[in-house]
């Protein structure tokens, strides 16, 4: 039985470089943000397991004998190194009532909570009845990793409900964090989660949910960064929806289709993040302005690079235009398509002209903040040491 109320959170990321590029091989740079995702455990009723997301309209709740016996007839043999396969979708589909097919929101939140919850239990004992609520800090399909976020908060919780991993939070404390070795455990279900909602992720975004920090990921190795210096950096979301699955879908087409010159744009992308990583490791910690012009035309190039691969949108070369009047330079982040875009803030800006571009960006119907990077990978957090503002978030559904 689960007797305590606890909150697990993960922050969602932005990706400085070789986002696409990344699904193929190719390296990537990562830096977690101070926007998360927050889940929090309940005892629930004997017998039942219930899952509220409010972010995506989801309020479902199953008996537990059910999802046993569910568990049986797809066969979850609950290895975290395999992945879902299309029956075992197919069928969680058909019990929770999802179309074949479906990509909206709440049908893939439902199916990844529904696939690593069998996945997990058919590993390491079944899931105690519990109420889990989910609400975050980050917008949902912007490029900010909301769904890594997600299923890295699911696969510590149904870890940690499991017993296979600890419940780290000594009486007393506000906040704990896992071991290395738990935190590998937690980072390879939550890929599996990204599966289900992505299609074919390159796993880096719930490597920074997981970890935090900064970090160079490339096939599967994760690398901290030795150094990062304090970024400023302008965080804009352009509300154009799109999906990552899609997108990377579209990429691998058009790869397939003309690879003798695609290849090279991704080799290009590959070399601008090991620059990119050379440079920041090189940084003092508060860097002048002297050492943004290069971080720049980073940017720059590897904007044109990321339209080349067909993930652009009108929305997103707004925003560099605009941006580019004021003489900040700007690229998309994440999977593109929409969805936010990333401007350097050198540390000579005047305030003033920060003002005149957020102004700007929000009279073209942007939302655009500041943002702090770097920030800790998944927590366990005992709820009273939450903000005001969480709590009454997790308390509405
Ligand atoms: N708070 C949440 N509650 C439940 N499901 C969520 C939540 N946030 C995200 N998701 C799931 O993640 C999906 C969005 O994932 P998607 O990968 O398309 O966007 P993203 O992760 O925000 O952006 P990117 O992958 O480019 O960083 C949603 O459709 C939903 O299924
Ligand atoms: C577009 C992509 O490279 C980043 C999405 O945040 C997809 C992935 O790496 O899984
Ligand atoms: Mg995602």
């Amino acid at each position: 039985m689960w007797t305590r109320e606890l909150v697990v959170s993960a922050p969602g990321k932005v990706i400085l470089h070789g986002e696409h590029a990344v699904v193929l091989g190719k390296v990537a740079l990562a830096v977690a943000l101070d926007l998360r995702t927050f889940l929090r455990l309940r005892p629930g009723a004997e017998g039942r397991l219930s899952v509220s997301l409010p972010g995506v309209g989801v309020r479902r709740s199953w008996d537990t004998p059910d999802l046993r016996a569910l568990r049986e007839r797809i066969a979850a043999d609950g290895d975290e190194s395999k992945s879902p396969s299309v029956e075992q979708l197919d069928a969680l589909r058909e019990f929770a009532g999802i179309a074949a097919g479906a990509s909206a929101p709440d049908s893939l939140a439902t199916l990844a909570f529904l696939y690593m919850c069998l996945a997990i239990s058919a590993k390491y004992g079944d899931v105690p009845s519990v109420d889990i609520v989910v609400c975050s800090e980050l917008p949902t399909g912007a490029g900010l990793g909301s769904s890594a976020a997600y299923a890295v908060c699911l696969a510590a919780a149904l870890l940690m409900l499991c017993g296979a991993i600890s419940c780290p939070l000594q009486e007393g404390e506000s906040t704990a964090r896992w071991t290395e070795e738990e935190l590998t455990l937690i980072n390879s279900w939550a890929f599996r989660g990204e599966q289900v909602i992505h299609g074919n992720p390159s796993g880096v975004d719930n490597a920074v949910g997981t970890w935090g920090g900064a970090l160079r990921y490339q096939a599967g190795k994760i690398t901290p960064l030795k150094r990062v210096p304090t970024l400023r950096i302008l965080l804009t979301n352009t509300k154009v929806p799109r999906s990552t699955k899609i997108l990377v879908a579209g990429v691998k087409e058009k790869i397939l289709k003309f690879p003798a010159i695609m290849n090279p744009v991704l080799d290009s992308i590959d070399a601008i993040s090991q620059e990119c990583q050379s440079v920041l490791e090189a940084m003092p910690a508060n860097p002048s302005a002297e050492h943004y012009p290069v971080l720049e035309e980073f940017f720059d190039i590897n904007q044109h690079h990321l339209n080349v691969l067909g993930v652009g949108h009108p929305s997103l070369d707004r925003l560099c235009q605009v941006t580019a009047s004021h003489s900040l330079h700007s690229k998309l982040t994440g999977a593109g398509g929409g969805g936010c875009g990333i401007t350097l803030l050198p540390p000579d800006t005047s305030p003033l002209a920060v003002e005149a571009a957020k102004q700007d960006l929000c009279a073209c119907g942007f939302e655009c903040w500041e943002t702090k990077i770097g920030a800790p990978g998944v927590t366990l957090h005992c709820c009273s040491s939450l903000s005001a503002q969480v709590l009454h978030a997790l308390a509405q559904s």
